[in-house]
């Protein structure tokens, strides 16, 4: 039974146009039925809405971290909105920072905004497909003496990762490479399979179900 937050939070994606349905190319050049763009929450309302989704979330996973983190770009108005989000909602001040694609070689200089990276940083971002952009953070942290708590993202689509396949036939999921590789929790709000289980429960959505199931089959996995 899918708990109501996720129910609500995918409605909430469905009416920003943040959860689409149709033909979309992924960073991993895989050819998806869906797609969650979080940049489409551009107004105060649905950016604040989204940071306070993360935020309860967050705190009902239990992770323990000291600070937050978000990947340039989309992690960026995230990581702000759940900063903003568990200080407004839940009494809990953490320091955030941000990445900058290109170094900046004048002024300030450097990579890094926002707070000093230090303590356990958790990583806020939109999804995980193939795990190329937790591991691109991975190796920004490396540079620096602040480990990783966890990473927290919107939507865990299940996929296949990287990896070649493990004995019994079966890819690894990004999330468990991801997992197994950094050694910290990485949890979402809601998963593929969520998404699934809300179409079913809808009437007329038989040919979005079917296309997320065929692709299902080429690049999923069975567990989250
Ligand atoms: O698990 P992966 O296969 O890496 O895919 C997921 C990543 O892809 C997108 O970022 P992208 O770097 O494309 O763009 P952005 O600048 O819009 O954040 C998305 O925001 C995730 O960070
Ligand atoms: O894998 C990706 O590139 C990707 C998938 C998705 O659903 N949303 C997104 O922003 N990127």
């Amino acid at each position: 039974m899918m708990k109501n937050y996720k129910k609500h939070f995918l409605r909430f994606a469905e009416q920003r146009q943040a959860l689409k349905f149709g033909e979309f190319t992924l960073k991993s050049g895989r050819i998806s039925p869906y797609f969650f763009n979080a940049g489409t929450f551009h107004t105060g309302e649905a950016l604040a809405r989204l940071g306070r989704h993360y935020a309860d979330a967050i705190v009902e996973s239990g992770i323990e971290f000291d600070m937050l983190f978000g990947p340039a770009y989309k992690g960026i108005p995230l990581v702000s909105s759940v900063a903003v989000a568990l200080a407004e909602h839940h009494g809990l001040d953490y320091p955030w920072a941000f990445n900058r694609k290109e170094v900046k070689d004048h002024g300030e200089g450097g990579w890094l905004v926002g707070a000093p990276l230090n303590g356990r940083a958790l990583i806020i971002d939109d999804v995980i497909t193939a795990g190329t952009a937790i591991r691109e953070v991975a190796a920004l942290f490396a540079q620096t003496d602040a480990s990783i708590a966890g990473v927290f993202v919107a939507l865990d689509r299940q996929e296949q990762g990287q990896g070649a396949a493990t004995d019994d036939g079966k890819a690894k999921s990004a999330i468990q490479e991801v997992q197994d590789s950094l050694g910290v929790p990485v949890r979402s709000i809601v998963s593929m399979e969520d998404i699934i289980g809300w179409l079913d429960q809808q009437p007329d959505r038989e040919a979005e179900r079917a296309a997320m199931d065929a692709y299902r089959v080429r690049y999923g996995v069975s567990e989250s």
